[in-house]
């Protein structure tokens, strides 16, 4: 009775209709997860209970985001993250409490600022590259996606794998760009499908085989970097030892002893660190384009703010980076609108106690930011495209976590400052260089769907037109 009392408000929450032992994932089938998640929270509120087929909370209260992302008993990754063991395994993303905790202070510190002041020339040489192709029209001009995507990757090979990459110039299709985004893809397609859920049946099937034959490729590609990477170390070794500021390859391989790494350690966080790098970075900067495309007085602020501090021809060093406000105001409201990870899932390890409600130990929790930035309480007439929501004074009004594009609390994105500046970076010089357009008119004619990032179900239509002023 007392144990009922507990829990009763948790269970008096309003529940999709469910089928016994398959749950609500029957919502799921047929259709794209994130849609099937923004049903529950349009038809139940955003505090229910769903059974996806376990108890999971779904919720996109800020004042509960708050409690939740804090807790030491809801660090833990949820059942639907397992799916992903197979790309990731125990890296940062996946791991464990206990290991992620030791990893994750280890991996801190090749994300201190001074050493991201370091990749600064590389962001600011790729862009150059990236406008160059742009100006050419050397890319698919109907898939801008595909063009971000090869340069999100190329400035991470140099900045956090620390190796010469020409991904961005070759015109070989590069392996790891359609073997990334593929696996991806395949293994999130699994959440929620009661027969690609089997380990088993999913080897056995059409998408499990093209699944296990690109991580082969991966897993080949970053074992032969790992491999110069060790020959360059024993090379060197004087120069690179003394130093606790390493980009994170370097950063593992030197520690590999000392902290009891393995190999397939440092191969599967690589994979992870270069999946996280690249789609996430490429779709916001294609989001951010595309919104700035539709709202050509904030583009035509953001060139103005660019070209006072740079003009056209100079170089974007680090105190540009820190003065390029607007610009980084716009990215922040295509992150508001386009949150490219709208959606994560946590565990409670024990009793969670909200205000109002007991989330009982063992239970999912699903998180939805997309759902919290486009709430009207929060931001009025949510659908807006507007930067200013951005002003300092603005964001003061506004509670604690209710922006979490790299989500919150200490298992949030790792890579938060690092994608901002390749982010300001790469757009500033996009926009002091082109004027952008697209054939959409508003947020509504983008159809998106989910992988582990937010997709479109199209190719993203952006043109860049050369400013010869
Ligand atoms: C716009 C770009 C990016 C966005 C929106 C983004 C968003 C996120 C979010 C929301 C999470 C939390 C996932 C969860 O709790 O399930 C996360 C985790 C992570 N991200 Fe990012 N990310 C971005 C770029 C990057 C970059 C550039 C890197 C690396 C250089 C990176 C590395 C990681 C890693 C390693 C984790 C796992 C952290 C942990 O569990 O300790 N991300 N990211």
């Amino acid at each position: 009775q007392k144990h009922k009392a507990k829990y009763k408000a948790f269970y008096d929450l309003p529940t999709p209709l469910y089928i016994p032992l398959i749950g609500n994932t029957w919502k799921m089938l047929g259709t794209n997860i994130l849609n099937a998640i923004n049903d529950f929270f349009k038809d139940f509120g955003n505090s229910t209970v769903a059974y996806i087929p376990h108890r999971t909370y779904f919720t996109s209260r800020y004042e509960e985001l708050k409690i939740l992302l804090q807790h030491p008993n809801v660090l833990e990754k949820s059942l639907e993250y397992n799916h992903l063991k197979a790309i990731f395994g125990n890296s940062l993303l996946l791991a464990p409490v206990p290991i992620w905790k030791k990893h994750r202070k280890l991996i801190s510190r090749s994300f201190k600022q001074s050493i991201l002041d370091s990749f600064t020339p590389i962001f600011y040489e790729k862009s150059c590259t990236l406008i160059k192709i742009l100006k050419e029209k050397k890319y698919d001009e109907n898939d801008i996606y595909h063009l971000f995507e090869k340069f999100t990757l190329d400035t991470f090979c140099e900045a956090t794998l620390g190796i010469e990459s020409t991904i961005l110039t070759d015109v070989k299709e590069h392996e790891f760009v359609t073997g990334i985004t593929l696996i991806q893809k395949k293994a999130f397609e699994r959440i929620g499908n009661i027969i690609k859920m089997n380990d088993f049946l999913f080897s056995l099937c059409h998408d499990g085989k093209i699944f296990y034959k690109q991580m082969k490729i991966l897993c080949n590609y970053i074992e032969k970097i790992m491999h110069k990477k060790k020959i360059l170390i024993e090379e060197h070794n004087e120069a690179l030892l003394n130093t606790n500021t390493l980009p994170v390859l370097d950063l593992l391989l030197q520690n590999e002893e000392k902290e009891n790494l393995t190999d397939n350690y440092i191969k599967e966080e690589m994979i992870l660190f270069a999946g996280a790098a690249t789609d996430t970075t490429a779709y916001t900067l294609a989001y951010t384009c595309c919104l700035l495309a539709m709202h050509p007085e904030a583009q035509e602020k953001v060139y103005q703010e660019v070209m006072s501090l740079v003009g056209r021809e100079g170089e974007i060093t680090n105190m540009t980076l820190n003065d390029l406000k607007y610009t980084e105001m716009a990215i922040n409201e295509a992150q508001r609108l386009l949150p490219v990870v709208p959606i994560i899932a946590r565990q409670a390890t024990a009793d969670i106690e909200l205000p109002d409600k007991v989330i009982p130990a063992n239970s999912g929790i699903i998180m939805n930011f997309m759902d919290l930035h486009r709430n009207k309480d929060i931001y009025p007439d949510p659908m807006r495209y507007d930067p200013d929501r951005f002003l300092p004074e603005e964001v003061a009004k506004r509670p604690q976590f209710s922006f979490l594009p790299f989500s919150g609390g200490p298992r949030n994105c790792i890579g938060l400052k690092y994608a901002t500046m390749v982010l300001k970076s790469s757009l500033a010089n996009i926009v002091r260089n082109f004027k952008i357009s697209t054939i959409y008119t508003s947020i509504h004619d983008l159809k998106l769907e989910s992988s582990i990032v937010m997709t479109t179900a199209h190719p993203l239509d952006c043109h860049f037109t050369f400013r010869t002023i």
